[in-house]
């Protein structure tokens, strides 16, 4: 059932900006949730709660933690510690696979082994849930028998919606970017997810499709789905999110409103880092390529 999405803004919109604060209704709640990679600790959510039935957006500036922190949720990575639960479930240590048939399903970027598929292929290898790649040829000889019809017909409907029809034989890899985004998106839905996690749906979408992407999110909603996406795009965040959640360093460091967020100063701090108060012209060009070069043999090194 669709929530009325004017009382939920503004029940939304009644809350505190804090990181972690609590929803009138979540779908997804998680404690102490961290993933450490070497000595970098890429997840460190203290508190996370996603509202039901509203699109809430997921920034940060690059390597803030978002996609490590979709991958733990959805069970394509093992946190270090932590708990979390959909629709009261938990989840820790549940595999993808699973996860997606309880309803909570994140889209991919189509990779090379997906590209060699045709479109039909990929959506019939939605049905199956999330599964490993080297799963795919064996799920995709499976799904030639037994109840690819009612499959087909799904995947046709879809195909249809998102306006794929005429690619259905094509290889995917043949898409352009913003078909492929719609792929991704037809594909998540394979499974009737309650909650679709999106991995920036704009990127590489060319400027004139990007109204129908976004439509075609905001219909994700109207019918009654929570939708939860990443997203670099400030313009689509600004646009069709009803609720922001900033990262930063692995922790969620704000909360808010789209306009909320966007002028709220720790939220300026984390996109500027470090270098916020500096006085741009007093920069010492040598000492800052210096630096530079000190961080990328760190990271080499590790
Ligand atoms: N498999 C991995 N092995 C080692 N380090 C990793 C791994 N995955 C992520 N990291 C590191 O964890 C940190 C968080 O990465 P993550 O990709 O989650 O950030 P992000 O917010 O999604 O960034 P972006 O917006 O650039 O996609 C980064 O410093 C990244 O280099």
């Amino acid at each position: 059932m669709p929530v009325d999405i004017t009382s939920a803004r503004e029940a939304l919109a009644a809350l505190p900006n804090d990181p972690g604060v609590r929803k009138p209704d979540p779908i997804v709640v998680g404690d102490d949730i961290t993933r450490t990679f070497g000595g970098l600790k890429a997840v460190d959510v203290e508190h996370i709660e996603i509202q039901r039935g509203v699109i809430t957006a997921l920034i940060g500036p690059n390597g803030a933690g978002k996609t490590t922190l979709f991958n733990l949720l959805t069970g394509f990575d093992v946190p270090d510690t932590g708990s979390w639960s959909f629709e009261d479930n938990s989840l820790a240590k549940v595999p993808a696979y699973k996860v997606a048939r309880l309803g909570m399903v994140r889209t991919f970027q189509l990779t090379k082994v997906l590209s060699k598929l045709t479109v039909i292929e990929n959506m019939r290898l939605g049905a199956t849930g999330q599964r490993g790649e080297k799963f795919f040829p064996a799920i995709v000889k499976a799904l030639w028998g037994g109840q690819e019809d009612e499959i087909t017909a799904r995947a046709d409907e879809l195909l249809t919606r998102f306006k794929l029809d005429a690619k259905r034989e094509d290889f995917a890899g043949s898409l352009s970017g913003g078909q492929r985004k719609l792929l991704e998106m037809a594909r998540a839905l394979m499974v009737d997810p309650d909650l679709i996690m999106l991995d920036e749906p704009m990127a590489g979408v060319n400027p004139a499709l990007k109204q129908s992407l976004l439509g075609h999110v905001k219909s994700l909603r109207d019918e009654g789905r929570t939708v939860l996406f990443v997203e670099h795009d400030m313009d689509m965040v600004r646009d069709i999110s009803d609720w922001v959640i900033v990262m930063a360093q692995g922790q969620i460091v704000a909360e808010g409103t789209p306009d909320a967020v966007m002028a709220d100063q720790r939220v300026i701090d984390a996109y500027l880092g470090a270098h916020h108060d500096t006085d741009l012209s007093e920069l010492n060009e040598d000492e800052l390529a210096e630096q530079v070069e000190a961080e990328i043999d760190a990271e080499e090194s590790q």
